[in-house]
C-alpha cells in the first residue's frame, strides 16, 4: 500500500466514483507485481518463428497475437535481436490501440501523437509495407526518437513529422483513411508502474488536457476521408480526458459516429462509463496498466443518417478498404517537375532520367541494382546529398517539419554513395547479394554493434565492397570489405554501449 499514500486524493475520490465496489480491489493491484512486454515486429517475422528462433519464457498478450509477457530477467533490450528491430517493448496494455485500429495494407495512416512509436511501428507491420504511415509529434526531440524506432523496425513506407496538428490538418484535409489519437494525457492509467506520472498530474491533470485533446481531436477529423477511421486512446481513467471528450467530438461533428469496441476482445475490459461502446482497461482487471480506448468512423457524404454502425473487435468485423492508388506527381523541394527533379532507377532497368554524370547518382543507380528489389523509378527522389524511396501517395515539397520523407536510401557524398542504416533495416537479407550472417555464438556479432572493425574467418571468402552484416538472417547494418578485413559502416548513434 506504500505506493497509494502517493495518490492525490483528488484522484483517489474521483477513482471511488468511477469504480465504486471495485476501489478496494483497484488500490490492492498497486502491490501486485507488473510484467513487461514485447510486441514481435511482423514486418520481419511471424511470433512463431520468433518463438522457435528465441526460446524466452514467454507468455502471450491474450488481445494481440504479437505481443508476449516476458521475464525481466531475459533483458531484451541487450540482445542483437533487439538491433536487429525484431521485437518493440511495450506495455501490454499499450498494445491495444494499434491493434484495435483496423488498418489495411494500402492504407494511409496517421499516427497523430507519435512518439516514441509504439503505436507506430505496430501500424507500420500492419501496411506491411504499402501505403502510407504518416508519424507526427509535436516534439521535436521525440520525434527523433520516433523516427530511430521506425528504421530500427524497418519501416519503409513512411514520413516522420513535428508539427501542431492544425498544420497537417492544412495541408491533408480529409486525406488520411484510418487515424490514431494516442493522446497526451495526465497519465493516471500508469501510476501504478512510474511515480513520475503522480507528480506531473500534480502539476498538470485532467482540467490541463481535456481542452488540448479536444483541439488535437478537431483537427485529427479535418484529416480524415470519409468513411474513414479514427481512434482515440490514452493511458488516464479520467472521463473528462475519456468518455466526455468522445461525447464533445460526436456533437461538434456530427459526421462522426462510434463504432462499439467489443469488450470481449479484450479479457477483463470493461465498457465506457456513461459512453457504452468505449473500452476501458484498468489494472485490477487485465494483465496490463490503466487504458482508454474508443474508435470512431466519418460518415460517407451525403450519409446524414444512420448507419448500420457494427461493433469492432472480431476478426469478420474489419472491412477492407479500396486500395489507395493515387500517386503524387514527384517534384522536388523547390516544387520542380519530375523531369528537373533527380531521379534514377535500378531494377526497372532505366537510366539516370535528368541526364546528370553525376559520380554519386551512378554509384547509387549499380548500388540499388544490387538490391533484389524492384524499385519504382517515380518514387526514388533525390534532395540536397540524400537520396530517398518515397511512400506511395507522399508528395515532396509540402510546408511541413519534415524529419524523414520515405525511406532514406543514402547520401551521396563527394561523388560516392553510402548506404543508410535504415535502408539495411527496410532490407530483407536475401536481397543483397553479400552477407555476413553471424549467431549469438560469434563474438564478432557484438564487436560489429560496438562499431568495430571485423575480420573474416580463412573458411570465409573475402568481400570486396559493401556488405549486408546480419544476425540470424535479419539485417544489422552495413560494412564495406577489402579482402578479408570489414570496414565497420553501423550507424554511430546506435552502437551497442
Ligand atoms: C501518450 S504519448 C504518445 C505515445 C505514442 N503513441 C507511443 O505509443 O509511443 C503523447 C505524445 O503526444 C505528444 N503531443 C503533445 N501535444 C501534442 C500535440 N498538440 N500534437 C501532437 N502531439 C502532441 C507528446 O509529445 C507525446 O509524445
Amino acid at each position: 500500500m506504500r505506493d497509494t499514500l502517493l495518490l492525490p486524493e483528488a484522484f483517489l475520490a474521483e477513482m471511488r466514483e468511477l469504480l465504486g465496489a471495485e476501489f478496494d480491489q483497484y488500490i490492492k493491484s498497486y502491490d501486485e507485481e507488473w510484467k513487461p512486454g514485447l510486441r514481435v515486429n511482423t514486418l520481419k517475422l511471424s511470433p512463431e518463428s520468433f518463438k522457435e528462433v528465441f526460446p524466452w519464457k514467454l507468455e502471450p498478450v491474450s488481445w494481440t497475437e504479437n505481443g508476449f509477457y516476458y521475464d525481466a530477467q531475459e533483458r531484451p533490450s541487450r540482445h542483437p535481436a533487439y538491433y536487429a528491430g525484431l521485437y518493440y517493448l511495450q506495455e501490454p496494455s499499450a498494445m491495444t490501440p494499434a491493434a484495435m485500429l483496423p488498418v489495411e495494407p494500402g492504407d494511409k495512416v496517421l499516427d497523430v501523437c507519435a512518439a516514441p512509436g509504439g503505436k507506430s511501428t505496430e501500424l507500420a507491420a500492419k501496411l506491411k509495407g504499402r501505403g502510407l504511415l504518416v508519424s507526427n509529434d509535436i516534439s521535436y526531440s521525440r520525434a527523433r526518437a520516433l523516427l530511430k524506432n521506425l528504421e530500427l523496425a524497418g519501416a519503409a513506407n513512411i514520413a516522420v513529422v513535428s508539427e501542431e496538428p492544425g498544420k497537417l490538418a492544412a495541408v491533408w484535409p480529409e486525406f488520411f483513411d484510418k487515424i490514431l489519437v494516442d493522446a497526451p494525457c495526465s497519465g493516471e492509467g500508469m501510476f501504478r508502474r512510474d511515480e513520475d506520472m503522480v507528480k506531473d498530474w500534480r502539476e498538470r491533470g485532467p482540467e490541463y488536457y481535456s481542452p488540448l485533446q479536444k483541439e488535437i481531436l478537431k483537427q485529427s477529423v479535418a484529416m480524415l476521408k470519409p468513411g474513414g477511421m479514427l481512434l482515440y486512446s490514452t493511458c488516464t481513467f479520467s472521463k473528462k480526458e475519456d468518455e466526455d471528450n468522445v461525447s464533445f467530438l460526436l456533437k461538434e461533428c456530427p459526421e462522426m459516429e462510434l463504432v462499439p469496441l467489443k469488450t470481449g476482445a479484450v479479457c477483463g475490459a470493461l465498457d465506457g462509463i456513461g459512453l457504452s461502446g468505449c473500452m476501458r482497461l484498468f489494472p485490477h482487471r487485465v494483465k496490463g496498466e490503466g487504458h482508454f480506448l474508443a474508435l470512431l468512423r466519418k460518415k460517407e457524404k451525403g450519409m446524414g443518417g444512420e448507419q448500420n454502425v457494427q461493433p469492432f473487435g472480431e476478426p469478420e468485423m474489419e472491412d477492407a478498404p479500396p486500395e489507395q492508388k493515387e500517386r503524387g506527381r514527384l517534384k522536388d523541394r523547390r516544387g520542380k517537375s519530375p523531369k528537373d527533379s533527380q531521379r534514377c532507377s535500378a531494377r526497372t532497368g532505366a537510366k539516370v532520367q535528368d541526364q546528370t554524370t553525376d559520380e554519386g547518382k551512378r554509384e547509387l543507380e549499380a548500388f540499388l541494382k544490387m538490391c533484389r528489389v524492384r524499385w519504382e523509378t517515380e518514387r526514388i527522389f533525390i534532395h540536397q546529398e540524400n537520396a530517398y524511396y518515397l511512400p506511395e501517395g507522399l508528395k515532396p515539397g509540402l510546408p511541413l517539419r519534415f524529419l524523414r520523407t520515405g525511406l532514406l536510401l543514402g547520401e551521396l557524398k563527394k561523388g560516392r554513395f553510402e548506404p543508410s542504416q535504415a535502408l539495411a533495416m527496410a532490407l530483407k537479407a536475401e536481397e543483397f547479394g553479400t552477407l555476413l550472417d553471424l549467431t549469438e555464438e560469434d563474438p564478432r556479432v557484438l564487436r560489429y554493434l560496438k562499431g568495430e572493425t571485423i575480420s573474416l574467418l580463412p573458411e570465409e571468402s573475402p568481400v570486396k565492397g559493401w556488405c549486408l552484416v546480419a544476425y540470424r538472417g535479419f539485417p544489422l547494418g552495413w560494412a564495406k570489405g577489402n579482402g578479408m578485413s570489414l570496414k565497420n559502416k553501423y550507424y554511430p548513434g546506435w552502437r551497442w554501449q
